[in-house]
């Protein structure tokens, strides 16, 4: 497994690798004991998500969910390819509102660990793209909240993506107020 931690603290790029042979490959898309035998310990995940997109070109983001129902997300792409984007809002940060883009295809079967106190979205590159991500907290409605995507500055490669009637409503990232703290473990 080869793991990169990345600019922003606390995020990581993983990958694990593929054992192909005639009739595919074989690849172990988590294994706890493999990360911690490399000194990596994430929280415990609870829930499953797993979304398709027909269209390339569409943005589901910035989405968070306030503690005490923070999550952080091991995401990564079942089927096509897209561009995932972590942001950190963590006040007190000193990398507070800087952004990470990383490309997750299945081809490169590659996953990002956007820990809890980061804002998350992603833009498809492909027709039908998949992505699946595991979470540590569970899905609280009322928790759930949007930041524009268009509001930080993010080289999302896409002018006009399709978006939902959420995220088109999102507050703006200058007009928002960030429910996390850093070093605050929510
Ligand atoms: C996120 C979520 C949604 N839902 C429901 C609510 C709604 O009826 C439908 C679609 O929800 P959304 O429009 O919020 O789906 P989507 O825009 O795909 O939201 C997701 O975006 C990515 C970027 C994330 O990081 C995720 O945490 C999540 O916020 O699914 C659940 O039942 N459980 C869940 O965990």
């Amino acid at each position: 497994m080869h793991i990169e931690a990345l600019k922003l603290e606390g995020v990581l790029l993983l990958s694990p690798p593929r054992f192909g042979d005639d009739r595919g490959f074989f690849s172990e898309s988590w294994n706890r004991r493999t990360l911690e035998e490399a000194g990596v310990r994430l929280p415990e995940f609870v829930q499953d998500n797993h979304s398709m997109s027909h269209q390339a070109g569409t943005l589901r983001g910035l989405h968070y969910q306030s503690p005490p129902f923070a999550q952080g997300k091991l995401v990564r792409c079942g089927r096509g390819s897209l561009y995932d984007v972590a942001v950190d809002v963590r006040a007190g940060s000193k990398t507070y509102g800087d952004w990470i883009g990383v490309e997750l295809s299945y081809e490169n079967g590659r996953q990002l660990w956007v820990p809890p106190g980061f804002l998350h979205g992603f833009v498809t590159h492909e027709p039908d793209t998949e992505i699946i991500y595991k979470c540590t907290a569970h899905y609280d409605r009322a928790s759930d909240g949007a930041v524009r995507w268009g509001s930080l500055g993010i080289e999302w490669g896409v002018d006009d993506p399709i978006l939902s009637d959420k995220d088109r409503a999102a507050t703006a990232f200058a007009d928002w107020t960030s429910p996390f703290q850093y070093g605050v473990v929510v």
